[in-house]
């Protein structure tokens, strides 16, 4: 029996490990991809083992007093452990980003909590009873999170695997223990089967938690990633990201003998509608302006913020017609916006550069002077350099 307890105190270990791992990752996170409710799973289920552990110790007591303490102490130890599964489950669902179903959640809740308590307190079932509805509904929630990361494609192929593979051995081997307390006609819940369930357990415990480390900082690396390449405002590519991109896309064209069209786009008067309509909605003009001409824009062209309120766009393989009927396109679009969600117009200067004399800050130095020639001749129009005129100002 000793190593009973002690199995049950490796357990407890291993979920402290878990807990503060997960608050660790919680508190370097301030937008907390779950970690905040598998840091409280991980905690109440070393709790919960732990006085349950104790109650076992407290079993063997001959003392009437110790022997009501012991079943006290397991019962709430087990209730605790059942409710554990709900912060699991929840952490999941926020980790994932899918919305929350409070009434399903809380039911679930209740019902390990009811179970518990009906099942000992009201109808005076046996311990027994109680460990294999527990088992039994723990396994259950193990199996809707099986399900709900199988449904999630949107993860790494292998963080899926860890995951699914701990929770489909999480729901065996928790379902499996209650069917075998059910077959047991001694119903034992402290034999054989337990201990290679509490086994198997910290070993899954383990995988698990390695999961979900694992997710996190995939999560993490792409925040820093987004952080890194975009711009906060309007979500396009911020400077640095686009110089980089900009310069292997030239490189494909000159490879490959295709013609480069640039353009640089700058609000007008925008410093006016700052002051007119206020700096929030200076931002929100901004925003609205990068997705119209995202939505402006071919598939492989890249546009980024330049910086202040000016953007920039390269489009490869493109002729001097489209180039002019996508930047024409655009300026007709922000001007048909004017009283609306864009009060201002916007100036653009393009330039179509030929393969073989693309140099990127050439292309953009060309593209300015005929950005500011647009701004001289009354803004709200699209001046273009072509590519026998370089130095159109
Ligand atoms: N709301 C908001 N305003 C910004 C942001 N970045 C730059 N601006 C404003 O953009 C304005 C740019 O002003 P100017 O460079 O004088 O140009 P303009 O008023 O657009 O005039 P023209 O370009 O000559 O038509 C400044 O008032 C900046 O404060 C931003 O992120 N949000």
């Amino acid at each position: 029996m000793t190593h009973y307890y002690l199995l049950y105190f490796v357990v407890v270990g291993v979920f402290f490990v878990e807990a503060i791992a997960f608050y660790a990752a919680w508190r370097l996170n301030e937008s907390e991809y779950g970690t905040r409710d598998w840091a409280i799973y991980a905690a109440i289920i070393a709790t919960g083992t732990g006085i349950v552990n104790v109650g076992f110790m407290l079993n063997s007591h001959v003392d009437p007093f110790a022997k009501q303490l012991s079943e006290s102490l397991w019962y709430l130890g087990t209730v605790a452990n059942g409710t554990a599964f709900y912060f699991l489950w929840r952490g999941v669902r926020r980790f994932l980003g899918e919305p929350k179903i409070p009434g399903v959640t809380a039911f679930n809740t209740l019902l390990v909590c009811t179970v518990g308590v009906t099942a000992h307190g009201v109808f005076g079932l046996p311990n027994s009873w109680l460990a294999m509805l527990i088992s039994i509904i723990i396994g259950a929630f193990c199996s809707l999170i099986f399900l709900t990361f199988q449904r999630s494609h949107h993860l790494h192929h292998s963080l899926r695997v860890i995951m699914l593979i701990t929770f489909g051995y999480m729901a065996l081997l928790w379902g499996a223990r209650g069917i075998a307390i059910f077959l047991d006609p001694t119903r034992d819940h402290h034999g054989a089967v337990d201990s290679v369930v509490i086994y198997m357990s910290i070993l899954v415990s383990i995988l698990n938690a390695c999961g979900l480390i694992l997710l996190t900082n995939e999560r993490l690396h792409q925040r820093l990633r987004t952080q890194a390449t975009r711009d906060p405002l309007t979500g396009l590519l911020n400077r640095r990201a686009f110089l980089d991109i900009s310069q292997s896309l030239i490189a494909h064209a000159n490879r490959h003998q295709l013609n480069v069209g640039i353009a640089l786009l700058d609000l007008d008067h925008f410093k006016r509608v700052n002051d007119e309509y206020g700096h929030l909605a200076g931002d929100h003009a901004l925003k609205r302006f990068g997705e119209l001409v995202r939505q402006c824009l071919r598939e492989e062209d890249t546009i980024c913020r330049y910086g202040g309120e000016e953007f920039v766009a390269l489009l490869p393989d493109v002729t001097p017609v489209e180039l002019r009927n996508i930047m024409e396109r655009i300026r007709r679009e922000v001007a048909q916006q004017a009283d609306h969600e864009l009060p201002t117009t916007v100036s653009i200067g393009s330039y179509l550069c030929a393969p073989d004399s693309l140099r990127l800050q050439e292309m953009i130095a060309t593209a300015d002077r005929a950005l500011y020639s647009a701004k001289r001749a009354g803004r709200n129009q699209v001046a273009t350099a072509d590519l026998t005129d370089p130095s159109p100002a």
